[in-house]
């Protein structure tokens, strides 16, 4: 089976990105070994890393493509075992383009303990509007990872989630977004479980949160 005719230079440009986003992961040491993976959608298709695959032989030729259903529909390998989370968000979340989940170290361990991560710093408040939301325990193998993800975080600020004992998830409007909702996110978990081995860490009253949060998803960047 193949992608219709119409989208094919779309997935095929999309392969390229997401190929070339798993290579962030290792870059910025959210995962070890093969334990993380990273999604695009494209129409009613979404681009996937295949199972298990070093990230150095991850080439836009080794991504494969499943329907929103995860059926593998283009690529010779099985796809990520994470499949279904991400084709579970993308049924369920339209204004959401990319998927990614990791095990990063920080973001693991307020997982484990099934602690949100509080809204004290700045950054907090630019990328995910105030705290880190902790998601049910789930266990891969079928939509309720998924279903976890999308029950928490929808109506929700937060492109990221902590699920219960496991790990993040993020979503964004591209993979690029939710590699980089990712970057951020292991970022603030380190820093608060460092402020919080001196310390309380103290929260930032909600009209700044706002303020903030408006500034940098509106303003922010290159005009
Ligand atoms: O943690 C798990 C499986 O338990 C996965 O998220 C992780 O190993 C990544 O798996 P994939 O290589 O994407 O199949």
């Amino acid at each position: 089976m193949s992608v219709p005719d119409q989208i094919r230079a779309d997935v095929d440009a999309a392969k390229e990105r997401v190929a070339a986003l798993h290579a962030e992961l290792p870059r910025w040491e959210l995962v070890v070994w093969t334990a993380g993976n990273v999604s695009e959608r494209v129409g009613d298709y979404f681009v996937i890393k295949p199972s298990g695959v070093s990230y150095d032989d991850l080439d836009a030729e080794a991504m494969v493509v499943c329907d929103l259903d995860g059926n593998l529909v283009e690529g010779t390998r099985s796809p990520s075992s994470d499949t279904a989370a991400h084709a579970y968000v993308y049924r369920h979340m339209d204004h959401v383009g990319g998927v990614v989940h990791t095990h990063s170290t920080y973001a693991a361990a307020w997982a484990a303990r099934g602690e949100e991560i509080p809204c004290v710093l700045t950054m907090m408040a630019d990328e995910f509007g105030g705290p880190v939301p902790v998601g049910p325990f789930a266990i891969i193998g079928d939509d309720s990872i998924g279903r976890g993800i999308v029950e928490t975080l929808t109506n929700h600020r937060s492109p990221a989630v902590l699920m219960a004992n496991h790990g993040p998830f993020t979503i964004g409007r591209d993979a690029r977004a939710a590699v980089k909702a990712a970057v951020l996110l292991e970022e603030v978990a380190r820093a608060v479980h460092i402020s919080r081995q001196l310390g309380e860490p103290q929260p930032i009253p909600q009209d700044a949160v706002d303020a903030l949060y408006a500034r940098y998803q509106n303003v922010y960047g290159q005009h």
